[in-house]
């Protein structure tokens, strides 16, 4: 039996992300909480004939606490999204305490869950997070992720489009570092089986796939930030992550973990110093089993981007880290 919950599932990501995820048949149970509509976009959804049980909650009657109890997985797109001229770090002010409010809900209600944090800036809500469930003394960084996907489906989208060629389906364009423009770094050197990008192209490419959530931002016009992509990417996440808790062997997909929890973590954490960070994760029954190390062998243009990822993602990390630690000087 597989339970899931979405916290923030009335939103632009949320509605769709509920819906794939009532559709699937891994999910036995969905419990849908969001601050409203909630109990509307559940019944919508409970007309679908698939099978998983679906449930919706507010605030009030301790939704949160019905919501969360027995959960398996918790994915989380509650806060605001960009508006044009917005950086992520702009929607710290706001989604840091829903974000740290949601993660106590988590620690007292469900505390062997596995986390998936969607909520931006993902380089500063998921210390948050972790700062949040250690505090509760329930952490378990196995557990706990911050959801880049989408990243990487942006860099096997563009790379087909600057390409013209069709990325193999069993290769994955490992992007590593963090979740916001030059934190995320796409290493093509790393596709595997071997892809070659064209060399006029690389440059663009990379632009692409670092801004990628403001070309979206810009098109919706004030109206949000990419929520069908996004809902595609969280599905495609949270799907790999039940699968490889039921056993099913050699699921890999980067995401932004904490690295000293996590076997083969120390390793990145030495050659990055900084203790979060995106790299492909073998996930199994107890969640992120194995960070694998792929920076050695990069191109001496990956190692610069990933010099510059790794000095915003120490300021974003910092910045969550201390919101917890000492909410005083916020
Ligand atoms: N990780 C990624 O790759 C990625 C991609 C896209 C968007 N995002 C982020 O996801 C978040 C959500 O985006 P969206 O477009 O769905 O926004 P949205 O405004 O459409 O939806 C957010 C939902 O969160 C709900 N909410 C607010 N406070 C809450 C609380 N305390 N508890 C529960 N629910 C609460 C709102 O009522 C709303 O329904 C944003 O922060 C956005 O930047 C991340
Ligand atoms: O760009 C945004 O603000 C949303 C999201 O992080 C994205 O990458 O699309």
């Amino acid at each position: 039996m597989v339970k899931a919950v979405v916290l923030g599932a009335s939103g632009g990501i949320g509605q769709p992300l509920s819906l794939l995820l009532k559709a699937s048949p891994l999910v036995d149970e969905l419990a849908l909480y969001d601050v409203v509509n909630t109990p509307g976009v559940a019944a919508d959804l409970s007309h679908i004939s698939s099978t998983a049980k679906i449930t919706g909650y507010l605030p009030k009657d301790d939704g949160l606490k019905n919501a969360l109890t027995g959960a398996d997985i918790v994915v989380i797109p509650a806060g605001i999204p960009r508006k044009p001229g917005m950086t992520r770090d702009d929607l710290f002010k706001i989604n840091a305490g829903i974000v740290r409010d949601l993660a106590t809900g988590i620690a007292a209600h469900s505390p062997k869950a596995f986390v998936l944090v969607i909520s931006n800036p993902v380089n500063s809500t998921v210390p948050i997070a972790a700062e949040v469930l250690k505090a509760a003394g329930v952490f378990d960084p196995k557990r706990l992720f911050g959801v880049t996907t989408l990243d990487v489906v942006r860099a096997e989208t563009f790379t087909q489009v600057y390409s013209g060629k069709k990325v193999p389906s069993d290769a994955t364009v490992p992007v590593i570092g963090g979740h916001s423009g030059p934190t995320i770094v796409p290493l093509f050197s790393k596709v595997s089986p071997k892809f070659e990008i064209p060399a006029d192209k690389y440059e663009d490419l990379v632009h692409r796939v670092q801004f990628g959530g403001d070309e979206v931002v810009k098109a919706k016009d004030g109206a949000g930030s990419a929520t069908l992509s996004m809902a595609y990417a969280g599905f495609r996440f949270a799907e790999a992550v039940i699968k490889a808790s039921k056993g099913e062997k050699g699921i890999v997909e980067p995401t932004f973990v904490y690295l000293p929890g996590v076997a083969g973590g120390d390793e990145i954490v030495k050659a990055t110093g900084v203790e979060f960070f995106s790299t492909p994760v073998e996930l199994g029954p107890n969640g992120a089993e194995k960070a694998i190390n792929i920076l050695d062998g990069v191109t001496a243009r990956e190692q610069e981007l990933i010099a510059e990822a790794i000095k915003g993602l120490q300021t974003n990390i910092e910045t969550g880290v201390q919101f917890i630690k000492n909410p005083a000087t916020k």
